[in-house]
């Protein structure tokens, strides 16, 4: 059973196509990122499997319904956190709580949804008041009201201060940890490495990397580098650097840890220090680099 369907799905506004037939699968409980640059189509892509907007070509399901005709049985089944929130800026914390769960069946109590994302102490402060990342959790309170079975984030943690960020991501676990479904955007790629364990990497509409997080990671290349000694030419390595970026001697590779060690063995029996020596497996923002480098920008619409 999958959580989130997308299939051939494709969205224009006018002449524009901002999806053009993408295609991937959400299993129930799991964190998904979709992942892409300013425009890539996330947000339109979110707004159609949320039922605010209807697919012109392929098919969505979300929780086994069609979000465009079943609109208020998924509505009534998801949490929805978009990037722009309406608030009162005049109720406090706890008032813009209670006024919205007026609006839904079975909600949360007040006070768990706040402990629950952070925002007991600011129970009484006036959301006029709230700081950007604070007022970023006041819409995951409001987004998890419902005890939703699938929740879409957008951009969930934007402006917020890093200790911040990792309370939100915290929560986020534990809601995927109770079966929730969660489909996120976001631009901090360290985020999506951390919690998600599927992702799709989209650009002008195209998936263009995706699958699962691991998977897609250790196909990368890692990379290895350190300071090169000023008395050493880098034709002397023993092995070849892929860059040279100023004195800085670049390794992209598929085994870090084997040419680390190669390269410290040599070092070491020439009595010389690589300062600044990092090793490491690829992550997210290599695979970001490599795609917008170019390099394995072989488009496609499916994960
Ligand atoms: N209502 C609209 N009318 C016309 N064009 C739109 C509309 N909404 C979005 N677009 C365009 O569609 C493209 C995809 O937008 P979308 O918001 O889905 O991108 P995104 O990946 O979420 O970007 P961001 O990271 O900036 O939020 C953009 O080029 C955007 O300008």
């Amino acid at each position: 059973m999958t959580a989130i369907q997308v299939d051939g799905l494709t969205k224009s506004y006018g002449d524009f196509a901002a999806v053009k037939g993408i295609s991937f699968d959400v299993a129930p409980g799991e964190i998904f990122a979709l992942l892409g640059r300013n425009g890539a189509g996330k947000t339109t892509t979110m707004e159609v499997l949320a039922g605010f907007q209807a697919p012109d070509e392929g098919t969505v399901r979300v929780l086994g319904l069609d979000p465009a005709r079943d609109r208020s049985r998924v509505r009534a089944r998801i949490g929805i956190m978009l990037q722009e929130a309406g608030f009162f800026p005049d109720l406090t914390v706890a008032q813009t709580v209670d006024a919205w769960r007026d609006f839904v069946a079975a909600p949360r109590p007040r006070d768990e949804t706040l402990e629950l994302t952070g925002l007991a102490a600011k129970a009484t402060t006036k959301v006029r008041q709230l700081s950007g990342g604070e007022k970023r959790r006041l819409d995951l309170a409001l987004a998890v009201l419902s005890r939703p079975d699938a929740l879409f984030l957008d951009e969930p943690t934007a402006g917020m201060d890093p200790e911040a960020r990792r309370n939100t991501w915290e929560v986020i676990q534990r809601l995927a940890g109770q079966g929730t479904t969660i489909l996120l955007t976001t631009h901090y790629l360290e985020e999506a490495q951390r919690l998600a364990s599927s992702m799709a990497i989209m650009d002008q509409g195209l998936i263009v990397a995706g699958g699962g997080m691991a998977e897609t990671l250790a196909a990368e290349t890692g990379r290895v580098a350190f300071e090169l000694p000023s008395s050493v030419p880098p034709e002397e390595l023993p092995v070849p650097v892929t860059t040279m970026e100023g004195r800085l001697a670049v390794y992209r590779l598929a085994d870090p840890d084997l040419t680390a060690r190669t390269l410290l063995n040599w070092a070491s029996e020439r009595g010389l220090r690589l300062r600044g020596l990092e090793v490491r497996t690829a992550t997210l923002e290599d695979l970001f680099l490599d795609l917008a480098s170019g390099e394995k920008h072989e488009k496609k619409a499916t994960v």
